[in-house]
């Protein structure tokens, strides 16, 4: 996928992404970081068709992404959103089910094809004990494993996560991290995803996008562009960064650098 200069504005006065050029490499995962309100959800937004840029294109497999029909491109490219909702009375089962409306034509539909992929994407997630439950009586985690289940049941090659563990606990954060680094290695699908844990970034990327303001700052592999002199110019804090024989590489936030304003 290539993104070619996009200029975004949702109202037509104020751009929030200002000439963005990138390129998501097939088969890897690639995190967009950057502070709050710098554009990393619009740009995932634009990347997925959902707003037409000012200017430029993103180009999937050769075709701009505004000439993809809708089921045709969600054929392609499945989205975990940040905010999801569903009624809580649904089971996760029949959620989970409708990650296969896009391979639905007006006539038929191949259930044995859906009926596969609704179990592949349950085993993935782990969900098997969880399928007749209502969304309800799930707790943050497992809910968010049944929205990545409905993206996984798409059968996409790409998959795009705004925000995956947040508000999550440790331990569900990192089963999350695990599920997501287990799709790209096993299943090779290539995942876009927004994080804020920036040692979460670190460990499971390929490839980083460090954004500020709508701009793209630096992007490439974590321990390439991920210095103290990024995070501060990125973040505004001051960070030290460590190697650990065990934990790898780590990053400690250390000081907020409040500048006038
Ligand atoms: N639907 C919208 N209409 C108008 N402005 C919007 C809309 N969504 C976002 N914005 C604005 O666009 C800018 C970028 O927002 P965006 O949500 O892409 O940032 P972000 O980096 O994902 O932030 P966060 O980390 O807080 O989720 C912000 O100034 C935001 O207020």
């Amino acid at each position: 996928m290539d993104v070619n200069g996009i200029t975004f504005s949702y109202d037509g006065r104020i751009d929030r992404l200002h000439d963005v050029h990138t390129t998501i490499q097939q088969g890897k995962i690639t995190t967009i970081i950057g502070p709050n309100g710098c554009g990393k959800s619009t740009l995932l937004s634009v990347m997925s068709s959902n707003g037409k840029p000012r200017q430029g294109e993103v180009i999937l497999d050769g075709k701009a992404i505004m000439r993809y029909r809708p089921s045709e491109l969600a054929r392609r490219l499945a989205v975990v959103h940040q905010q999801n909702e569903a009624p809580d009375d649904l089971t996760v089962e029949k959620l989970i089910r409708f990650g296969r409306m896009p391979h639905k034509t007006m006539f038929s539909s191949d259930k044995a094809e859906d009926d596969a992929a609704v179990e592949w994407a349950i085993a993935c997630t782990n969900l098997e004990q969880r399928r007749f439950r209502t969304l309800e009586q799930l707790s943050g985690g497992e809910r968010q494993r049944v929205w990545i289940a409905m993206a996984l049941a798409q059968r996409t090659p790409i998959l795009f996560l705004d925000e995956p563990t947040t508000y999550l606990d440790m331990f569900y954060q990192l089963e999350i991290m695990e599920l997501i680094q287990r799709l790209n290695l096993e299943y090779g699908l290539t995942i876009v995803m927004v994080l804020h844990d920036i040692n979460q970034a670190l460990r499971y990327s390929d490839v980083i996008i460090a954004m500020k303001e709508g701009r793209i700052v630096s992007s490439g592999h974590p321990h390439d562009i991920l210095t103290a002199a990024l995070i501060e110019e990125v973040y505004d804090v001051q960070v030290v960064i460590r190697r650990d024989a065990e934990a790898g590489l780590y990053i400690v936030p250390m000081q907020a650098v409040l500048r006038p304003v």
